[in-house]
């Protein structure tokens, strides 16, 4: 069975998902439930307050593989058609990564069908997020580089931990790639032309205090009191009526969509033909390499 097949099965309602728990939502809403949909991410609605806390648990680092990006965008899937929730805030299960970015071995060493699936994974999560009619705040609890940044970059809004190790950023030129022209335009809308081609061209991530001044994020807040600033800040958004602040969504981030949408084919196909590079393999390689030596 295909994979996104396989995902879904796993999640239907009334399927045994292994794992699954239900109870008190943490996050102080009292009439919350906890529910466990898929192994590599966690919900926790609260239908009150109409918010669902998204949260990573793919370890170690929460990279973006193949699965995960297909659990996470069934997940996004399913809390979109559920109408008690109207706003979503993506953290990570554990505080320490947000996101390792996409996952390096779905890149490496595998054969053109596959990089093109990956590819087409990675875009469809982004178009999901970035359109969404949601509100969606990430809530910063860790970690963040490359592909990390981009999923809270497709947020609304941004609450980053005052940790700092906690970096942040589109670091894919330290690594030897590139980031596509569809993260450099969520970057753009973000924090400007002249800030995302200094960042972009440097690799740079930045720490808290260097991501709130170039408005990478809207807020640094100490670490213990990430989510509940996100959930607060949500209630924000909130109480704008749904239909205007989704058409103005909309209206701001169309012509940012619409871009990947007519070269979507081209995108997947300059992808596969970068990365199977003989060059760009090895690059990975040895990135890869290098971050395993230091746990041998
Ligand atoms: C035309 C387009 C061209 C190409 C576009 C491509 C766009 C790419 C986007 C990306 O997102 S690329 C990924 C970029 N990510 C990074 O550079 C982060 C790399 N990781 C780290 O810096 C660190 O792991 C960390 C996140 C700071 C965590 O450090 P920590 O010390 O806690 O853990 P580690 O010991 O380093 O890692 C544990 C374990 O996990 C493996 N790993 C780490 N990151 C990744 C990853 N992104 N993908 C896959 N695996 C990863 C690491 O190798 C370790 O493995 P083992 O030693 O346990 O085997």
């Amino acid at each position: 069975m295909a994979l996104v097949a396989r995902v879904r099965a796993l999640l239907l309602p009334g399927s045994r998902l292994r794992g699954a728990t239900l109870g008190r939502a943490a996050n102080g809403g009292g009439a919350g439930a906890r529910r466990a949909l898929s192994h590599r991410v966690l919900v926790e609605a609260d239908p009150a307050a109409g918010v669902a806390v998204v949260k990573f648990r793919n370890p170690p680092v929460n990279s973006l593989s193949l699965e995960m990006l297909t659990e996470l965008g069934i997940c996004l899937e399913k809390l979109e058609n559920d109408k008690t929730v109207r706003g979503i805030v993506l953290t990570a299960d554990r505080p320490g990564i947000f996101s390792a970015g996409l996952d390096l071995t779905e890149m490496c060493g595998r054969n053109p069908a596959h990089y093109a699936e990956f590819w087409k994974a990675v875009q469809e999560l982004w178009l999901r997020l970035y359109q969404s009619n949601m509100a969606l705040g990430a809530a910063i609890n860790g970690t963040c580089p490359a592909g990390g940044c981009l999923l809270s970059l497709t947020c609304d809004y941004r609450i980053l931990a005052d940790n700092p190790k906690y970096t942040i950023g589109l670091n894919e030129t330290q690594l030897g790639i590139f980031a596509p022209f569809w993260f450099k335009d969520t970057m753009v809308n973000t924090i400007g032309h002249r800030a995302t081609e200094r960042a972009l061209q440097l690799g740079l991530l930045f720490t808290p205090a260097e991501a709130l001044q170039v408005g990478l994020v809207d807020q640094v807040v100490p670490e213990d009191q990430v989510q509940s600033t996100a959930l607060s800040v949500m209630s924000q958004w909130l109480a704008i009526p749904d239909h205007a602040r989704q058409l103005t969504k909309t209206m701001m981030r169309k012509a940012t969509v619409d871009q990947l949408l007519k070269h979507r084919e081209a995108d997947i196909q300059n992808f596969v033909s970068f990365i199977s590079r003989d060059s760009i393999q090895k690059v990975l390689q040895v990135y890869l390499q290098k971050l395993r030596k230091k746990n041998h």
